[in-house]
């Protein structure tokens, strides 16, 4: 039988594949129709795969009503069908992923991939390792929503803020070394962030809240507005400079 990790994968680049097709057809749609689009057929495909694979689990979706049944369950795959909409809706953008993660009770995120369809890779808990530090100095933040206390984490650590889209996308290029971090505040939900996390986490790389709490998933309301990811060596001084610019 497929494992966990394993159809994790498979789904990601499966859903990413429907997604560049998606992009192509689409060509002539305007961005917001193309993305609808996307989050909409991608979303379809991951349901009817997990329903068919995976009979007995729950699902957190993104683009899916939300269902009380998941906080009784034993199994939840928390989904984002299309992480980084904005970017995908944009040709000539790769900063747009597939998020797969599984969730069980009692141990948390235990399996995840994030696919990134424009790089042709997929990162998946169990075959994932933390590269050498190419990005020295490189704080990834959100285009559109960059943290209030960035700016003076990157001073501190004397780095520069660079504008990445999607969540998924930013925690693999920490994960490749091309970045020192990873910072996020103010909004986001537990699609976004949990893949990523139990990727980067499976690699050996620091993920937490922004105030040092772990992650927690599977939450009755599935708000989840912050993240720090980094390389561990980072994670002391980063969170403290956190806490000194969030005062
Ligand atoms: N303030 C906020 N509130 C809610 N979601 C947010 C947010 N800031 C970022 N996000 C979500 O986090 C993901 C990464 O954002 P960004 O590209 O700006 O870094 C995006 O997911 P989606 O593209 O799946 O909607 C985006 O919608
Ligand atoms: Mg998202």
């Amino acid at each position: 039988m497929t494992t966990d990790a394993e159809l994790a994968g498979q789904l990601a680049v499966e859903a990413g594949k429907l997604l560049l097709d998606v992009r192509t057809e689409g060509a002539n749609l305007e961005p917001k129709e193309l993305g609808d689009r996307g989050d909409a057929r991608s979303n379809a495909l991951l349901l009817e795969r997990l329903a068919a694979q995976r009979p007995g689990d729950a699902v957190l979706s993104e683009e899916s009503a939300d269902s009380s049944a998941r906080l009784e369950a034993d199994r939840v795959w928390i989904i984002d069908p299309l992480d980084g909409t904005r970017e995908f809706s944009h040709p000539g953008r790769d900063d747009w992923a597939v998020h797969v993660a599984l969730w069980q009770q009692g141990k948390g995120i235990t399996d995840a991939a994030v696919a990134q369809p424009d790089r042709d890779t997929v990162y998946v808990t169990g075959d994932v390792a933390l590269a050498p530090r190419t990005g020295a100095g490189r704080i990834l933040v959100s285009a559109s929503r960059p943290p209030e206390f960035a700016a003076g984490v990157a001073a501190d650590l004397g780095g520069e803020l660079v504008s990445m889209g999607s969540a998924g996308a930013k925690a693999m290029a920490v994960l490749r070394g091309e970045a020192d971090a990873y910072l996020h505040a103010g909004g986001q939900w537990e699609w976004d962030s949990a893949a990523p996390a139990g990727v980067v986490q499976a690699a050996g790389l620091f993920a937490s809240r922004v105030d040092g709490s772990p992650l927690e998933y599977n939450a009755p309301n599935p708000y989840l507005p912050d993240l720090v990811v980094c390389r561990p060596e980072l994670a002391d001084d980063i969170l403290a400079s956190i806490a000194k610019h969030s005062a």
